[in-house]
């Protein structure tokens, strides 16, 4: 049970900044759209209002402070690879799901459920295990259903704090 609890905390702090990269955008009203307004071929935006360069720049400036801290605090260089490529793969996820829910002519803002959950884990994983995390199934599963929770919970805690103004 211990050695479950302890892979459970390691992949837990190794998503540490992939969710810091995730959330710290929020604290941002406005921008420049990363798509600079354009449409894609389906006349469509492609990203749309929410994704912008400051946002995403903000959010790999909070991932990877993160990741430096806790390679300085756990001596361990994984945390800050795994941990830096986890923040650019939330960022980058969030855009992809941004750029489905356009192209299913979904408006800014509108829920995708478990598409909005789920966009910045699996950017972040992507990354994570191309430059060689290789996480045990069971306990990444497990911190899967974590992530979902945390992001449901967080996302109401930002909409009642007023930055968003929608709960998911
Ligand atoms: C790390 C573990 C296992 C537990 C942490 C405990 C917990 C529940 C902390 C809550 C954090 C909190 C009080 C947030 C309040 C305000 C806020 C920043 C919410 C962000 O929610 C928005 C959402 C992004 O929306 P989108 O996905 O639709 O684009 O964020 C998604 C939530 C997550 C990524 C999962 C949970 C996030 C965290 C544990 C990190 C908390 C992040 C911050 C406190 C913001 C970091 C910002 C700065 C200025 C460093
Ligand atoms: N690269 C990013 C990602 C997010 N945000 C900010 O964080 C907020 C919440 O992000 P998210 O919920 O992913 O965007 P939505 O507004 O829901 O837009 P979409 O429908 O495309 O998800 C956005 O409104 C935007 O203000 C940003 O500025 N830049
Ligand atoms: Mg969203």
């Amino acid at each position: 049970m211990g050695e479950l609890l302890d892979e459970l905390l390691q992949i837990a702090l190794m998503y540490l900044p992939a969710m810091v990269s995730n959330a710290s955008p929020v604290f941002l009203k406005r921008g420049t759209p990363i798509d600079f307004g354009r449409n894609f071929v389906d006349g469509k935006r492609i990203l749309g209002d929410g994704k912008t360069w400051e946002g995403f720049l903000l959010g790999m400036w909070f991932g990877i402070t993160v990741a430096t801290s806790l390679w300085v605090g756990t001596e361990d260089f994984r945390y800050f690879l795994y941990g830096s490529m986890g923040s650019l793969g939330a960022l980058l996820g969030d855009m992809f799901f941004s750029f489905i829910k356009r192209r299913i002519g979904l408006p800014r803002g509108a829920p995708f459920p478990l598409g909005d959950q789920l966009d910045f884990f699996l950017g972040a994983t992507a990354l994570m295990v191309a430059s060689g995390w290789r996480p045990q199934a069971f306990p990444w599963l497990v911190m899967a259903f974590v992530i979902v929770m945390l992001h449901v919970m967080t996302n109401r805690i930002a909409y009642w704090l007023g930055l968003k103004d929608v709960p998911w």
